[in-house]
């Protein structure tokens, strides 16, 4: 007789907030930056670190209009990319792996005495051994540096990567759009079950990350716990975006590819993401827009003035 126990989870399109009585006399006067690390930003969502969706100008783009950003780590010289944000006033933010290339990186960066601003450790499964000794590594090397571990999916780990030394946590694991982790080795957590649960276990930020598919999942991901959200899709489809830019009969669309893609990795070795095409919608000036107006309307409902009212907002189960 098997003794697991099946537990019901939930993901976004299952929860809705529950409306509570506005405070404010318009929607412009809530407030949705968020503290995060040594800086504030204008908003608590940002876009995945992933080569089809954001390069060096992205990166710019983001952070000149004052929005959190994470350089991807696929052929990019940590060195020339911090040098280039520090030199044009901006704050430096990369990704890092755990292999020895990594550590190669690590010293580069050293030698040239440059600290990042921020890092994110940028792993399928970042609880495992050799993210603790990178974690351990990058906190030796840069103490300064705003250390992002992930991605986790559970209460568990999410303790150990902050005993690990990890300043905040990326959740989620296999609820991305081009995410085939879960066709291929039978694991995910859906995003509401994942962010509770995370976020309920330590007292350093935790990022959800992955599964936005409306704007309103950005204020119930804060509802459960989280301090900023991450999002691929939502990002790719843009000007902006770094996926290439297609024509098919006469419509236009932006590639969107996983990091663990066969495009991605150049070889068919240990896939767990695949390629899409994502309708083209021009400058992303107004999605920036959009999603803050949005998230002002979420914190109103949530009778607040600020991101505080949203966390703990009650939820329903649809
Ligand atoms: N958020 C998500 O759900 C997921 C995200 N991704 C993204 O894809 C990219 C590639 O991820 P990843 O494959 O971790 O990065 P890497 O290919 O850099 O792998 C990191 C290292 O960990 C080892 N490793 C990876 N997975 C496992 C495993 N299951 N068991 C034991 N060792 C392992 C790899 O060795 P070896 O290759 O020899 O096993 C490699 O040495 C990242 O950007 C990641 O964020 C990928 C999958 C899921
Ligand atoms: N399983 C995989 N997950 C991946 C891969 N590349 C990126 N990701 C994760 O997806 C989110 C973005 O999700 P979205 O729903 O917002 O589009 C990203 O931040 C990573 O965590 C991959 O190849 N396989």
């Amino acid at each position: 007789m098997s003794i697991v126990t099946i537990t019901p989870e939930l993901n976004y399109g299952d929860v809705y907030l529950v409306p509570q009585k506005t405070v404010v006399d318009s929607r412009k006067d809530c407030d949705t930056s968020v503290a995060f690390g040594p800086r504030r930003f204008a908003m608590p969502v940002y876009a995945s670190n992933m080569k089809s969706v954001i390069n060096e100008a992205t990166c710019r783009h983001f952070a000149e209009r004052g929005w959190f950003y994470t350089m991807h780590r696929f052929n990019v010289d940590p060195v020339t990319f911090c040098r280039n944000m520090h030199d044009a006033g901006l704050f430096a933010s990369i990704s890092v792996g755990v292999n020895d290339d990594t550590y190669a990186q690590l010293d580069a960066l050293r030698a040239a005495g440059i600290a990042p601003e921020y890092m994110t450790l940028d792993i399928a499964n970042a609880w495992c051994v050799k993210a603790e000794r990178m974690i351990a590594h990058v906190k030796k090397l840069f103490p300064n540096t705003y250390l992002i571990g992930g991605n986790i999916a559970t209460a568990d780990a999410a303790r150990d990567l902050q005993s690990w030394g990890c300043d905040a946590i990326k959740a989620g694991i296999a609820g991305g759009r081009v995410c085939i982790t879960k066709n291929k080795t039978g694991f995910h957590r859906p995003m509401i079950s994942t962010t509770l649960d995370c976020a309920g276990a330590v007292t350093i930020p935790v990022i959800a990350d992955g599964g936005i598919t409306e704007h309103g999942d950005i204020a119930k991901a804060l509802a459960c716990g989280a301090t900023m959200v991450m999002a691929g899709s939502l990002f790719a489809g843009y000007d902006e975006s770094a996926g290439g830019l297609i024509e098919i009969d006469g419509k236009h669309y932006k590639e969107y590819f996983g990091s663990a893609s066969e495009h991605n990795k150049g070889a068919y070795v240990n896939v767990e993401g695949k390629k899409i095409l994502v309708p083209y919608k021009g400058s992303i000036e107004k999605l920036l827009v959009e999603l803050q107006q949005d998230l002002q309307s979420s914190i109103s409902y949530a009778g607040g003035r600020d991101l505080a009212a949203l966390k703990d907002t009650p939820m329903i189960r649809v």
